[in-house]
């Protein structure tokens, strides 16, 4: 098991490592002039000028100093803002100062037109490149090799990949785990992300991957490396980041994640190749599937680092809220415990058909998301022309557009009670009518419920997420007692920009439950 600190860095991207021994407060007062020196030299140095559209409301006024004075704010207050502008504005559009520029949001209306534009006009991946600065980080792949092979052959065997990651589930939990014969304090977010890398694995490349510690340590810190080192060169001027890149020691490590994707997977694939073998994971589909340059090996094991990018620190999150909503309300463990009972193999697992029976399980964890959920704002993409919409409205070029998803998920005219967590709230929809079932289901992608974003890019990973995290649920139910130490409350999530992530220093304590 990694310790504390190392984890520590590992789990909260947005702090650089320098930070970590430091108190909240220098942490703050750090973070502030950071978030200054990128706004500055973000909109100031900026390749791409942004013009504003006419009319539109901007959340916190629109004279010079009030946006100057949001773009700040909005580093660590987005989820009030955002739920500012669109209580104000519902149905229609308004922009929200960032550090990266007023992003524009759009009501759900128009995200039907806007997800089958053309790709090079309402661009996806350049939301990465600019947040993450992928000419540095490498973050924002134009590759479509994974989200093919993830939405084609992953979701087409999602039931056959199960067992193993339940049998992975239950090794990471021993090996991984505290053994808890006592109630023990648990660093909820690090374990979560480490048995999370793992199992994951077992899906990328069976027990090959998830057993190489050197590929989950390195799966587990390039997203880390990826947002400091983006953190660290935003607060040069363009021109000098192509030279300051060498000075970011996380830039530099980045390689390294590289290399050590390489030994992982390039042997395995050679080897497979030799045996003229095929395997039910991702790096076998990925291999069969590549055309042209991407079957380079290489190239493959880079692809494998991005999908662990876009897997394990998301589905990693879910749980750990949802861990941190049971043990402030326990009256929810026992009836998703009897839940599981009903729905337990005789060899501890759950299969196909179980999964669609955890009505209750599926329900709290899109109503724990609808309070906690990992992103802000989804369907963000870069208009990079001045794009017309039917109605005339015309969004200027580089403007960066999005959905505010989770404020739409607190409005009461969508979803009644709002601020009250009902969990099982989404299967008493459910039970209302089968043409409404599917809109209430936690992996579902509609206008009301954006979690997962829309259209041609929602999250192809969704399917097995929603699997992934029932099974390290069920097991925690099962197998272990948990609760907060005495006069604990809900650790208070994290909001970075349009993150808004678990608390990573949060501990909660668990007792092996007797059998
Ligand atoms: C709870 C866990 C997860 C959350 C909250 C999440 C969320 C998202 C979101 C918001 C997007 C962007 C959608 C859009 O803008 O329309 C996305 C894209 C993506 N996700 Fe997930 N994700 C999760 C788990 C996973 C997993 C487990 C995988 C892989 C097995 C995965 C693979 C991807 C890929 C490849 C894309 C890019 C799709 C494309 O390029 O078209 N995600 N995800």
């Amino acid at each position: 098991m990694g310790s504390p600190s190392e984890l520590d860095r590992i789990i909260f991207p947005p702090l650089l490592p320098q930070l970590q021994n430091l108190s909240s407060i220098h942490v703050a007062a750090i973070l502030g002039l950071v978030t200054i020196a990128i706004g500055i030299v973000s909109v100031v140095a900026s390749g791409r000028r942004q013009r504003l559209a006419l009319g539109i409301p901007i959340v916190g006024g629109s004279d010079k100093a009030s946006i100057k004075k949001n773009r700040i704010r909005f580093v660590h207050d987005g989820m009030a803002m955002l739920s500012e502008g669109y209580e104000k504005n519902k149905g229609s559009m308004f922009y929200v100062p960032s550090v990266l520029g007023e992003r524009l949001m759009i009501p759900p209306k128009y995200v039907e037109e806007l997800k089958t534009a053309p790709i090079d006009k309402v661009d996806f991946v350049a939301t990465f490149q600019e947040m993450f600065e992928g000419k540095y980080t490498t973050m924002g792949s134009r590759s479509t090799l994974h989200p093919r092979v993830v939405k084609a052959q992953l979701n087409h065997h999602l039931a056959d990949v199960m067992p193993g990651v339940q049998e992975e589930i239950r090794n990471a939990f021993e090996e991984d785990f505290p053994n808890c014969d006592d109630w023990t304090p648990v660093p909820v977010v690090d374990r979560l992300t480490q048995i999370v890398a793992r199992v994951s694995s077992r899906m990328f490349g069976g027990t090959t991957l998830s057993e190489n510690r050197e590929w989950i340590k390195a799966s587990i810190a390039f997203a880390l490396d990826g947002f400091t080192g983006a953190q660290a060169i935003k607060q040069y001027p363009h021109i000098l980041r192509p030279i300051m890149q060498y000075a970011i020691p996380t830039l530099r490590q980045i390689s390294e994640h590289y290399r050590s994707a390489e030994r992982a997977a390039i042997p395995l694939l050679e080897a497979r190749e030799r045996a003229g073998e095929k395997a039910l994971d991702l790096l076998s589909w990925m291999s069969e599937q590549a055309q042209g340059g991407e079957q380079d090996k290489a190239f493959i094991a880079g692809i494998l680092l991005k999908v662990s990018f876009a897997a394990i620190h998301t589905s990693a999150a879910a749980p750990a809220q949802l861990v941190f909503d049971l043990c402030a309300m326990p009256e929810y463990i026992e009836p998703l415990r009897k839940e599981l009972e009903g729905v337990m193999q005789p060899d501890g697992g759950i299969d196909k058909n179980g999964f669609h029976k955890l009505t209750k399980m599926d329900s709290i964890m899109k109503e724990s998301q609808r309070f906690n959920p990992l992103l802000l704002i989804t369907f963000e993409r870069v208009v990079t022309a001045d794009y017309r919409l039917k109605d005339g409205f015309v969004i200027p070029a580089n403007t960066t557009i999005g959905v505010p998803t989770q404020a739409i998920t607190m409005d009461p005219d969508i979803y009644p009670n709002p601020k009250t967590f009902d969990g099982f709230r989404f299967e008493k929809e459910r039970i209302k009518g089968a043409e409404n079932a599917g809109r209430q289901v936690y992996a579902a992608s509609n206008h009301d419920s954006m979690a997962f974003g829309y259209g041609r890019h929602a999250c192809p990973g969704r399917f097995f997420a929603s699997n992934e995290i029932k099974a390290i649920m069920g097991y925690l139910l099962l197998n272990y007692d948990m609760k907060f130490s005495e006069g604990q409350t809900r650790p208070k999530s994290m909001l970075f920009e349009t993150q808004n992530l678990p608390d990573h220093e949060a501990t909660v304590m668990f007792r092996k439950r007797k059998s």
